[in-house]
């Protein structure tokens, strides 16, 4: 289990995380969510004893990393996936790792049959498209076979087949008991992979639960209703009645209303009732991306001008701060709806988003190919990659990718080293 109590870390007088305190357990992927900038990789890079904590402590079973005995076997992450040296070749990189932390060099050939990098595992990673990067920095979080793993975005880079195998990946780690810490932007993504979510702003804790719990906060339902675009007056006859009635109404962009806390069918009757046609009356639901947007968008540092979003909030004054977002509430200017404790618990609806990922290409629980609802045979089969690009000019050199790792692991599987079966 990693915890962190207290944590705060400060650059000079920037405070990239603050008083963070949670408990990241085995088992189950935790998904560590968080706008650009919230603080995600500084608090990875704490819990790895790369970053001390000004104040504070992180803890991996009860060690802080730099205490713990072997910890490149217990401990495997992937945090940068450039940081490898680019003249060296998959294999080499990962020998070199598995040399230092004593690890059998067969390890090497399981990790790259693990990740499909076998077919390239001699050519130089220099040539690595970003996706095939990324697979390298896993093999070498797994090398070590480690019960704690840590990965930085791990689906940057990949193609929809890719981000399906890290998906399964990570499922079938924690499903062999492991402590499985996986940080992102999505929360699409981690919606479909993750058991629990840590949602931080600003280095600032905004939520600590399980996703169905998330779900469950979050995901209300409303109804869109349009009304003739040609007789304004109707729209307006029909907000008021809405709201006479005990209903939310908020404009959407294209005209139609957006209405909270009643029912489909009372909506029918009191247009009915005021002489209102409509053009469209339909039941929707809150996406889980539209609540971790509302979620964090106080703790927004980095707005791009493009986004659609942004021309629904009130400018601030210069210098100001905007304020701290309140878990499971909304923020002024957005147009989803309150959660459902707040009066947003509408109408009959079909409930729920599923926490399972859906049948398709990104969420089929099984490999590529398998039929829907098929286990995977293999959940760590591997597509291969693509051939490395032309090589660039200049070989970077960088340090390893992160710390390999591991300990004891259940029965054969391809993520446990030969001598360990
Ligand atoms: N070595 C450093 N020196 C100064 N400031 C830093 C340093 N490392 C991080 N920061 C600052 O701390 C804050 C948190 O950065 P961090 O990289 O941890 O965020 P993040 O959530 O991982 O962001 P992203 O999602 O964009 O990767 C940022 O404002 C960043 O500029």
């Amino acid at each position: 289990m990693i915890e962190a109590v207290g944590l705060t870390k400060r650059y000079g007088d920037k405070t990239a995380v603050y008083n963070l305190s949670f408990q990241v357990r085995p088992g189950a992927v935790t998904g560590f969510l968080g706008p650009n900038g919230s603080g995600k990789s500084t608090t990875m890079r704490m819990i790895l004893g790369l970053d001390n904590p000004t104040s504070g402590q992180v803890t991996i079973g009860g060690y802080p990393y730099r205490r713990l005995p072997n910890a490149p076997r217990q401990v495997g992450a992937l945090l940068d996936a450039k940081a490898v040296h680019g003249g060296r070749s998959a294999r080499s990189h990962l020998l070199s790792l598995a040399q230092l932390s004593g690890i059998p060099a067969r390890r090497v050939d399981e990790v790259l049959g693990v990740v499909g990098l076998h077919d390239v595992a001699r050519r130089r990673s220099k040539g690595f498209s970003l996706g095939m990067g990324q697979r390298l920095g896993i093999a070498a979080a797994l090398l070590g076979d480690p019960q704690v793993l840590l990965f930085d975005e791990p689906v940057n880079g990949l193609d929809p087949e890719g981000i399906l195998w890290v998906r399964n990946l990570m499922k079938a780690l924690a499903a062999e008991g492991r402590t499985v810490f996986v940080s992102s932007h999505l929360m699409s993504e981690m919606a479909l992979t993750a058991d629990h979510l840590i949602v931080i702003g600003r280095g600032q804790l905004l939520a600590d639960m399980s996703v169905t719990d998330f779900i469950s906060a979050n995901s209300a339902d409303f109804a869109r209703v349009r009304t003739p675009d040609t007789e304004p007056q109707q729209r307006e006859k029909l907000s008021a009645a809405i709201t006479e009635a005990g209903g939310n109404v908020l404009p959407e962009q294209d005209g139609a209303l957006r209405v909270t806390g009643l029912a489909l069918p009372r909506i029918s009757d009191i247009a009915h009732d005021s002489g209102v046609r409509l053009w469209e009356l339909s039941p929707h639901q809150a996406s889980l991306e539209e609540a971790y947007m509302r979620m964090t968008q106080g703790a927004v540092d980095y707005r791009s001008t493009t986004d659609q979003k942004a021309g629904l909030q009130q400018p601030l004054p210069p210098g100001a701060q905007p304020p701290m977002p309140v878990p499971g509430q909304g923020q002024p200017g957005w147009y989803a709806p309150p959660p459902p404790q707040q009066g947003g618990q509408p109408f009959a609806a079909p409930q729920g988003v599923p926490a399972q990922a859906p049948a398709g290409p990104y969420g089929a629980p099984g490999a590529p190919g398998a039929a829907p609802g098929a286990p995977a045979p293999n959940p760590y089969a591997q597509p291969a990659p693509q051939a490395p690009r032309t090589p660039p000019g200049a070989a970077p050199a960088a340090p390893p990718a992160a710390p390999a790792v591991p300990p004891t692991a259940p029965a054969a599987d391809l993520t446990k080293p030969e001598d360990a079966r």
